[in-house]
């Protein structure tokens, strides 16, 4: 991708057309606490969701599948086994693999998963908060020492702010070197990068962390995304289409005096109201 922001926003028109057209089958291993939610927001944005997990299907849904979508929030032995079986297919079938490392560092089994499947197969993007984003550069030695994570939500020491977004950003950036991917670190800023190009997304609303699975569901819709684009690029129409949803849900709950529980409904509609008129005018990003 190009390092110019002019020309990185001139590209949302055509990819969103691109992710609609596709309707990308988008094959969610996930945790029952979310899961709906997760298959909503893939519809609102124009993908297909498909959540499937029992090891007889598997290579078969994985063989027609556009992409993969690994959530470790609520692992179980069949479930464990689901994502060794779905991943070694889609290596075979070259399907992009998209991760949330939820709760990464929080226990050695969640270290162990994560590490397994970084270590032994084509992952296209990782999305995690930034807590897991840096458990990750720590288990694979890009960092000496992290805070872990509130079980699935951010610590809140690690935050990203204006303050540490240039050190978050250059270590994210060489963590995604090194592993060979995209990742999407995400807080009240985002940080996208896949090694070369980073880009800060200062978009979304308090609230969001307010509702269990908008990490969740950002990563089916990240899924969806590169299913019909590509990973830097579908990552991005990704983390806009949900925060400036974010931000749209949040006006209209204010509006109506609400809270979370209808702020959660109001986030799935304006998912499927997204534009790209409104991706490129209300984004605000920044090259780091
Ligand atoms: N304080 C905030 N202000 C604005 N947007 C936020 C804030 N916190 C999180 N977000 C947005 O919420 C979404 C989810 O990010 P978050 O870092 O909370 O994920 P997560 O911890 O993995 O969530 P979960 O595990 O509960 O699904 C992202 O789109 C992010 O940009
Ligand atoms: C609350 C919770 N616990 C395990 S997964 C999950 C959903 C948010 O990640
Ligand atoms: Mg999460």
């Amino acid at each position: 991708m190009t390092n110019n922001k002019i020309e990185i926003l001139d590209k949302i028109e055509e990819n969103l057309i691109k992710i609609r057209e596709k309707n990308a089958l988008t094959h969610c291993i996930t945790n029952s606490v979310t899961i709906n939610d997760c298959a909503n927001a893939v519809l609102a944005i124009g993908g297909s969701p498909f959540m499937a997990e029992d090891a007889e299907e598997l290579e078969e849904v994985v063989a027609i599948a556009d992409v993969l979508v690994i959530n470790i929030g609520k692992l179980s032995k069949n479930q464990i086994k689901a994502m060794e079986i779905s991943c070694k297919k889609a290596d075979e079938t070259n399907t992009p693999i998209i991760l949330d490392p939820v709760g990464v560092g929080v226990t050695e089994l969640r270290n162990k998963i994560t590490m397994n499947l970084i270590d032994n197969h084509n992952i296209t993007a990782i999305r995690g908060n930034i807590s897991e984003v840096k458990s990750i550069a720590k288990l694979s030695g890009v960092l000496d020492e992290s805070n872990t994570a509130k079980g699935v939500d951010v610590n809140v020491d690690d935050i990203i702010t204006k303050q540490n977004l240039k050190t978050n950003g250059e270590l994210i950036s060489t963590l995604a070197s090194k592993l060979n991917t995209v990742i999407l670190a995400s807080g009240p800023i985002d940080i996208l990068t896949d090694g070369k190009t980073t880009i800060a997304i200062d978009n979304g609303d308090d609230m969001m962390p307010l509702i269990t699975g908008s990490g969740c569901m950002l990563s089916s819709v990240v899924g969806s995304c590169i299913g019909g684009s590509n990973p830097l690029e579908g990552s991005l129409i990704a983390i806009l289409a949900m925060n400036i949803a974010g931000e749209k849900a949040r006006a209209k709950v204010d509006e109506k005096d609400e809270g979370t529980g209808s702020f959660r409904t109001y986030l799935i509609d304006y998912l499927y109201k997204t534009n790209s008129e409104s991706l490129i005018n209300e984004s605000n990003i920044m090259i780091l």
